[in-house]
């Protein structure tokens, strides 16, 4: 109504891009997984949508699809997924600049396959596709079309934004503090990386459904390689950690293409690509001085003016919501873990040799022993983030030793990490809550439609009771990145609780905790120990060790030294010798 009708068909290509930025920037920069390949996708449900409401001849079993916008939406999504499955089955499996360069490969791949197909149009693509109906609607200008965009747009956005405020959110956050910690805390990291993969994969088709629509024609170009690369710049420019990014990626980049492609050649006197050049210098700039992307530099700006943000969730009464099932904990005194011939080797390292402990429930054992004794090795391979050479593990009489880190954390075995492995952006309540991810329902659809509320409040409810019990409720809202670093341990156990463990282990809880600090976290473990949980630390400070475990055993070069009463260890000579550095 008010804009020229280049601005709307600017605004509609704003739209477009938008979708499949939106669907990057869950992949990207919420769950850390790089896609060049992107505008492959866009291409599938442009190419689907164009063959079936141009070809002549369509196969008997899709002769219902022709014609039909919903039904070619239909095709297109079912086909997008399919080829996603097949690609994530196969790609998201690599890790580190394999799965980039593996999105290369397919991107180009699929590119190439919408240029050979003759039914395709070859490189000439498909033309004449009928107006997008809905009904007795058609819309065929830009000013029709643009209602259609941007509604999607809208409720893309709307439906994402509830899917990050969920369960199935905070898992896909979680893949960002390393895939051992989300492991640890119950999350199927292979199936959450492959939903984000495939949410992604169908917001690209979805952008290209309304593409073909819009252009009434498809040929491959706008999806090469070159087009997976844009998206990936709007949502570096708008700000990969942000939903808002999208918008302001895909806004930016569209606008400053199309002006740069009109102004670059005027200015120069030449025919030529250009604005890529200059895209490239702004993009390195960008990294440099923003690398948050706007959405994040709007956003740190707007804090420093103005304080921290409002909370995202309003304080939680743990009392208003129904508590969690609890899991029975085994009669005080019953061997929980039980570990013998335990053995890890890394290459001619022996870090483990022929370890044996047994721990008990309601009992507090402290693993110590000096640096590069085996101490984390050990716990890695309790808590099944790495694999025993030899030896067996037995956790409440099963033998669990290659289980991988979920199903021990299933099974009731809850850990924290020497390295502190929290989302520094996220609330405090959120980084906590993700402990309790075995513990809800809700799925993606449920809490993409905001039907998972009841169950959303029980997991925060029990995530800011466990906050609480560590002393830190008052800083549920809190970005867990401000806290000091004897705090975000506090916050690593919180989570830990949240999984209701049976089995607790805890790395180094107490480094650098304040005397007050310590001596809650003493009275805390002391508390547990009487309900009948098992802890087992590995821990440096020998004032907190001694006043407060049971037992203690001594590692040194990968073996046990010694192992009694904290009172008998100290006096032992060989402990004396080895760890403390003294004769006997
Ligand atoms: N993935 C690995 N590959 C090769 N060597 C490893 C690996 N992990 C640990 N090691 C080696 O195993 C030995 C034991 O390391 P570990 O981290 O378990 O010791 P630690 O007792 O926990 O030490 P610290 O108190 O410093 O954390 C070290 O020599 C270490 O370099």
């Amino acid at each position: 109504m008010v804009l020229p009708g280049h601005h709307v068909t600017l605004l509609n290509n704003i739209g477009l891009a938008a979708l499949v930025a939106l669907g990057l920037v869950l992949l990207t920069g919420i769950g850390g997984i790089t896609s060049f390949g992107q505008a492959a996708f866009v291409g599938l449900g442009a190419y689907t949508t164009a063959w079936l409401g141009t070809e002549q001849h369509l196969p008997a079993a899709l002769a219902w699809a022709a014609g039909s916008p919903a039904a070619a939406l239909a095709c297109g999504l079912a086909l997008t997924l399919v080829v996603a499955s097949v690609l994530g089955l196969v790609t998201l499996r690599l890790s580190g600049h394999y799965l980039p360069l593996g999105t290369i490969a397919w991107g180009l791949a699929l590119y190439a396959l919408f240029g050979t197909f003759e039914s395709l149009g070859g490189h000439t693509g498909l033309t004449n596709l009928p107006p997008l109906t809905m009904g007795s609607w058609v819309f065929e200008r830009a000013e029709q079309l643009y209602l259609v965009i941007w509604g999607t747009v809208l409720l893309a956005l709307l439906l994402s934004r509830n899917l990050l405020d969920s369960r199935s959110g905070r898992a896909l956050r979680a893949l960002h503090g390393g895939q051992a910690m989300a492991a640890s805390m119950g999350v199927d990291v292979f199936r959450t990386k492959l939903t984000a993969f495939l949410l992604s994969a169908a917001l690209a088709c979805l952008s290209g459904w309304l593409y073909a629509y819009t252009q009434r024609f498809v040929s491959p170009a706008p999806f090469s390689l070159n087009a997976g690369i844009d998206y990936l710049f709007m949502v570096l420019i708008g700000g990969a950690g942000h939903l808002a990014g999208a918008l302001l990626g895909a806004g930016l980049f569209t606008y400053a293409k199309d002006l740069l492609q009109d102004l670059l050649p005027r200015l120069l006197g030449e025919v030529g690509n250009f604005e890529s050049v200059v895209f490239g210098l702004l993009i390195v700039g960008l990294m440099h001085r923003a690398p948050g992307g706007v959405a994040g530099w709007l956003t740190t700006t707007w804090r420093r003016r103005f304080g921290a943000s409002t909370p995202r969730h309003a304080a939680i009464d743990p009392a208003a919501a129904a508590s969690l099932p609890r899991r029975p904990l085994p009669a005080r005194g019953t061997p929980v873990l039980e570990v013998q011939g335990l053995t890890r080797r890394f290459g001619g390292l022996v870090a483990n040799r022929d370890l044996a402990l047994t721990l008990h429930a309601g009992e507090i054992l402290a693993v110590i022993g000096p640096n590069g004794a085996g101490k984390s090795t050990l716990f890695n391979q309790l808590s099944g983030c790495d694999t025993p050479t030899q030896g067996t593990i037995r956790f409440l009489g099963r033998s669990v030793a290659g289980w991988g880190p979920r199903r021990i954390a299933e099974a009731g075995l809850c850990r924290t990490f020497q390295h502190v492995k929290l989302l520094p952006t996220m609330s405090v309540l959120d980084n906590v809550a993700i402990g309790a991810h075995q513990r809800g329902r809700s799925g993606l659809l449920r809490s993409a439609l905001r039907l998972d509320r009841a169950d959303e409040a029980r997991l925060l409810a029990e995530a800011q009771r466990q906050l609480e019990r560590v002393g830190l409720g008052a800083f549920a809202q809190a970005e867990a990145g401000s806290l000091s670093l004897g705090q975000q341990r506090l916050v690593e156990i919180a989570r830990a609780l949240c999984a209701d463990p049976s089995v607790l282990l805890l790395d180094e809880p107490a480094a650098g905790l304040r005397h007050l600090e310590k001596q809650a976290l003493a009275a805390l473990l002391r508390r547990l120990r009487d309900e009948g949980t098992a802890v087992l630390l590995v821990e440096h400070d020998m004032d907190f060790v001694m006043n407060l475990v049971d037992r203690v055993m001594v590692m040194v070069f990968g073996e046990k030294i010694a192992e009694g009463l904290p009172a008998e260890v100290q006096r032992h000579p060989d402990v004396l010798a080895a760890y403390l550095g003294t004769g006997a």
